[in-house]
């Protein structure tokens, strides 16, 4: 294995330091390190380094849509945007809610090598809402599933969402919520508001969302166990959230790059790109996620990266399917609009994006500070850099980004997976 010595690099949360990476680990970190023999050196002046990504919610599509994504380029593409670990959704055909499809997107993952997979295992058989699956025998399998979640659909049914909380409690697992009342959001197609009045577009309203979270908080409560929101969208959500925590109830909360950004006035253009799940809210909502993500009340970013092929996106909007990508833009939208708004630092990004969801979805050899002795997991980012978002430069095997045209912040410019290049001069290796 190739030892590697980076110079000159800020190290997030610390000094301009050197870093040397060797058998899988970083050796050490401190000023005018000598480089073995061996070692390839790797000049990081102005760049910072972060610990690795980890993204708990990613699409990766395989088995059943490798039209759209497979684990190999959903990975790549991960790689690209600074993650070193994604954990992949359940919502593949067949449904990952078996020991036998957890372990083969888990394996899929070690082979493509560029970043490490965590399977979710769905709550209910087929992610039909009816039946739990077998949670025990995923979190006991190869790929030791340890979050599960119907993401797409919502565990709507109290009695059944109050088992599935309860039955993980045993083994520590984590039950990621998609916030959803269905009732309430039959055929809906963007927020709901009078612009969704004046589109003719069925409205979603805020309150299909947090009635949910609400619910749940509660029945964790009563359960004692872990429960983790997937994409809170609203400012109500963000209050209830919020509020609970305050008064010592445990939940916690993932917001995506899109809600962060963008508001619902996209959705005039009637372009399917901005169709998405929740849906896209008003600047009132933007302005209360960042707020929440700044002071903790929102944990942590994840992508809900969701590629679509183009033809479940270049219809009509009300065809189109929910979703957009999001891996290799995340960081980049989030020093946009939390970093250089001075909302967080570079120290809480490391905290939002990599030690807070390796932390949730126990990912103990991701998200950990870069010392002597840790896993070499780590992302190179030049923060002055500035690139435009073009879609057919993308990595992932979808091209439906928001982001198109727009002019964002920061490069991820070498990614490293345990000591071995993922990503170097900002192109994946292989
Ligand atoms: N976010 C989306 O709009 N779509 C996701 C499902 C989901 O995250 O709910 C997908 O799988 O395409
Ligand atoms: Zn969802
Ligand atoms: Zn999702």
């Amino acid at each position: 294995m190739t030892a590697y010595l980076i110079t000159g690099a800020k190290i997030v949360g610390g000094e301009v330091a050197d870093l040397l990476i060797d058998n899988e680990e970083i050796v050490a970190v401190g000023t005018g390190l000598q480089a073995p023999a061996d070692a390839e050196t790797i000049d990081a002046t102005g760049l910072i380094a972060l610990p690795g990504l980890v993204d708990l919610h990613t699409h990766l599509r395989e088995p059943g849509r490798e039209d759209a994504e497979t684990v190999h380029t959903g990975t790549r593409a991960a790689a690209v945007g600074g993650f070193t670990a994604v954990f992949a959704m359940a919502n593949t055909d067949p449904v990952a809610d078996t020991a036998g499809v957890v372990e083969q997107v888990w394996r899929l993952g070690r082979e493509a090598g560029y970043a490490d997979v965590y399977p979710i295992g769905a709550v209910t058989v087929g992610r039909q809402g009816t039946q739990l699956a077998e949670l025990g025998a995923m979190a006991d399998s190869a790929a030791r599933v340890r979050v599960f979640s119907d993401d797409g659909d919502c565990v709507w049914d109290a009695a059944l969402m109050r088992r599935a909380l309860e039955y993980v409690k045993a083994f520590g697992g984590t039950i990621a919520q998609h916030a959803q009342e269905p009732r309430l959001t039959k055929g809906a197609q963007m927020n709901e508001g009078a612009l969704s009045g004046v589109l003719g577009l069925t409205g979603w309203p805020s309150v299909a969302e947090e009635a949910i979270i609400a619910r749940d908080i509660l029945l964790n409560h009563h359960v004692g166990s872990k429960l983790h929101i997937c994409h809170l969208s609203t400012k109500g959500s963000v209050e209830i959230v919020r509020a609970a925590k305050r008064r010592g109830l445990d939940v916690t909360a993932e917001v995506t790059p899109h809600h962060l950004l963008l508001t619902e006035e996209l959705a005039a253009s009637y372009d399917p790109v901005y169709k998405v799940n929740p849906p896209l809210r008003t600047k009132e909502d933007v302005e209360a996620v960042r707020e929440g993500l700044a002071d903790g009340t929102i944990d942590i970013v994840a992508t809900d990266h969701a590629p679509h092929p183009v033809e479940d996106k270049d219809c009509e909007w009300s065809a189109a399917a929910f979703g957009m990508i999001g891996l290799e833009t995340a960081l980049s939208v989030v020093q946009h609009a939390m970093v250089d708004t001075k909302l967080l630092t570079w120290a809480d990004v490391a905290d939002r994006m990599s030690y807070r969801p390796a932390a949730i979805g126990q990912a103990s050899d991701h998200g950990r500070p870069l010392e002597a002795g840790a896993p070499a997991n780590l992302v190179l980012v030049d923060p002055a850099a500035q690139r435009t978002i073009v879609p057919e430069q993308s990595t992932s095997l979808s091209r439906n980004t928001p982001f198109a045209g727009m002019t964002l912040p920061g490069q991820v410019v070498a990614t490293f997976l345990r000591g071995t290049p993922t990503v170097r001069d900002g192109k994946p290796v292989r």
